[in-house]
């Protein structure tokens, strides 16, 4: 039976959604070329790889992010709601959860109330926000 510790290409985690496969982020890493395409986005897993020659944004920004997480670039771009529909398609799973632990470094900036769920992440506002520095998010209460 698969274990969250088990490597290897997609597997269940035992408590967790049973309707998700998980993987490991080395196991997304090895799927950084035209030939096959993976990329995490918000903790999700998506194979793009038939997306890349439909990308409005070109397929190469896609192929420098191939293999690894683009949330960052994907919420700097400022993607439509049409976009983030999009990705639907090339869902395959989530990040196993063992390897969205927050990293260590992380600095705390502070707290903020964002009101806005429309068109842009949280994420995207703070890095606009922030530059490239790090906070913590609270929903309010
Ligand atoms: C699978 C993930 C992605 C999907 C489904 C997607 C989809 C789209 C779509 C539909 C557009 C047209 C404009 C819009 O509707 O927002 C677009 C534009 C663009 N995308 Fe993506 N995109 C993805 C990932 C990325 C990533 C990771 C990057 C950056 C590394 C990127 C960079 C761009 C750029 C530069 C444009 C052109 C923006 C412009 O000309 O105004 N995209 N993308």
């Amino acid at each position: 039976m698969a274990t969250p510790e088990a490597s290897g290409s997609g597997e269940k985690v035992e408590g967790s959604e049973p309707s998700v496969t998980y993987y490991r982020l080395e196991e997304v890493a090895k799927r950084n070329s035209a030939e096959e395409t993976w990329m995490v986005i918000h903790g999700r897993v998506y194979d793009i790889t038939r997306f890349l020659s439909e990308h409005p944004g070109g397929e190469e920004v896609l192929l420098e992010q191939a293999g690894a997480d683009a949330t960052e670039s994907f919420e700097d771009v400022g993607h439509s709601p049409d976009a983030r529909e999009m990705l639907k398609q090339y869902y395959i799973g989530d990040v196993h959860p063992s390897d969205l632990k927050p990293k260590g470094d992380d600095k705390f900036l502070g707290v903020l109330d964002c009101p806005h769920r429309g068109r842009y992440s949280y994420r995207f506002l703070v890095s606009s926000l922030l530059g490239r520095q790090q906070i913590l998010l609270r929903r309010p209460r």
